[in-house]
C-alpha cells in the first residue's frame, strides 16, 4: 500500500478494455467515499486535485488526507494534480509527492504546448513521477458545430502522434466533444469516436485520458431540484458512450461533477427532511455514502475496473 504512478494501472486497463476512473477530491468526506468504494469493488482508484482544491482545502491538508486514506484503505493509490497551468505547479506537486501531473498546455499553440509539456516531462520523470498532457480544447459542443470549427477544437489525430513523440508524455487528454460541468450538449449528445479510433490507431501504446466525462445522471438532478436546487437542463455524456471510449483506448476518465451533484443531492435532502438538525456529521455522512455509491456504479457499470486489483 502505497502512492502508485498510473503506469501499470493503465497497462493492465488498455489490454482488458476497461478504463480507470480519476475522481476529484476535495475533502474528507469525498476522499472516503471514494476510497471506501474502490475498496469494496477492489478497484484501482486515481484522486486527482485541481489548483482549485488546493486553494479550498491547502495542498498540505490533501495531500495528508489521501496518504491516510492509503494508510486506513491498504490500497495502491494514484495521487494526480488536474489541469496543471504551468512548470510551477507541477514542480510543487511532483516535490510534494504527487505520483501524476497533468500540464494542461492545451489553451497554447502548439509549438507553445509542446515545450511546456517537455520541460514538465523531464522534471518529472528524473523523479519518477508521470505526466498527462492535453491536445486539443474542451468546450460545450453544439450539435450542429461545423466541421471547420470542430478541427479547430478538437484533437487533430496526426498532431496527437507528433506531440507525443516529441514530448515523451506518459498519457494524453483528447478533446472528442466532452466539456467540463453540468452542461455539456445543447442536443443529441454526441462524441467524435471516428477520431478517437484515428487517435489509438496512430499512438496505440498511449493511454488517452477523457476530461469532462460525467453523465449528469437525470435522477441526482431531479433530487437537486426537489430539495430546493435550481439546475435546469443539465446533461452529460451517456453511460454508454463512455463505455465504448473504454474499449477505444481511453484508459483515464475523469469525474467530478457526479460527485458533486450526488453530494449536493443527499446534502439538499437531509436538509430539507430535518430541519431541526444543525449536526454536520448527519448531513455530511449521508453526502459521504451518496459519493461512495456514485463511484461504485462508475467502477462497476461504466469504467469496468471491479475486481481487477
Ligand atoms: O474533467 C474533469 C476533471 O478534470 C471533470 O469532468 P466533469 O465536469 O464532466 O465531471
Ligand atoms: O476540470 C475541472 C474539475 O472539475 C475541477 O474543478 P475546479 O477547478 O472547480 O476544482
Ligand atoms: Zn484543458
Ligand atoms: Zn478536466
Amino acid at each position: 500500500m502505497s502512492l502508485v504512478t498510473s503506469t501499470e494501472m493503465f497497462k493492465k486497463a488498455a489490454a482488458g478494455g476497461y478504463a480507470i476512473g480519476a475522481f476529484n477530491v476535495n475533502n474528507m468526506e469525498i476522499i472516503q467515499g471514494i476510497v471506501e468504494a474502490a475498496k469494496e469493488e477492489k478497484s484501482p482508484i486515481i484522486l486527482q486535485v485541481s489548483a482549485g482544491a488546493r486553494k479550498y482545502a491547502s495542498p498540505v491538508y490533501l495531500r495528508k488526507l489521501v496518504e491516510a486514506a492509503v494508510e486506513d484503505s491498504g490500497l495502491d493509490i494514484v495521487l494526480h494534480l488536474d489541469h496543471g497551468e504551468d512548470f510551477e505547479i507541477c514542480k510543487m506537486c511532483i516535490d510534494d509527492g504527487f505520483t501524476s501531473v497533468m500540464i494542461d498546455g492545451s489553451k497554447y499553440p502548439f509549438e507553445e504546448n509542446i515545450a511546456l509539456t517537455k520541460k514538465v516531462v523531464e522534471y518529472a520523470h528524473e523523479r519518477g513521477v508521470v505526466v498527462e498532457a492535453e491536445l486539443g480544447k474542451l468546450a460545450g459542443i453544439e450539435d450542429n458545430i461545423r466541421v471547420s470549427e470542430k478541427d479547430a477544437t478538437f484533437t487533430d489525430p496526426d498532431q496527437a502522434a507528433e506531440f507525443v513523440a516529441r514530448t515523451g508524455v506518459d498519457s494524453l487528454a483528447v478533446a472528442i466533444g466532452t466539456s467540463h460541468g453540468a452542461y455539456k450538449f445543447k442536443g443529441e449528445p454526441k462524441l467524435d469516436f471516428e477520431r478517437l479510433e484515428k487517435i489509438t490507431k496512430l499512438i496505440p501504446n498511449t493511454p488517452l485520458v477523457l476530461h469532462g466525462a460525467s453523465t449528469v445522471l437525470p435522477e441526482f438532478v431531479e433530487l437537486c431540484n426537489r430539495y430546493g436546487g435550481d439546475i435546469p437542463g443539465a446533461q452529460g455524456v451517456p453511460e454508454d458512450m463512455i463505455r465504448q471510449a473504454a474499449k477505444l483506448g481511453v484508459c483515464k476518465v475523469n469525474i467530478d461533477t457526479d460527485l458533486r451533484l450526488a453530494m449536493t443531492a443527499a446534502i439538499r435532502k437531509f436538509l430539507v427532511e430535518n430541519p431541526k438538525e444543525f449536526d454536520p456529521r448527519k448531513y455530511l455522512g449521508p453526502a459521504r455514502t451518496a459519493i461512495k455509491e456514485m463511484v461504485k456504479h462508475k467502477i462497476r457499470n461504466v469504467l469496468g475496473s471491479s475486481n481487477t486489483l
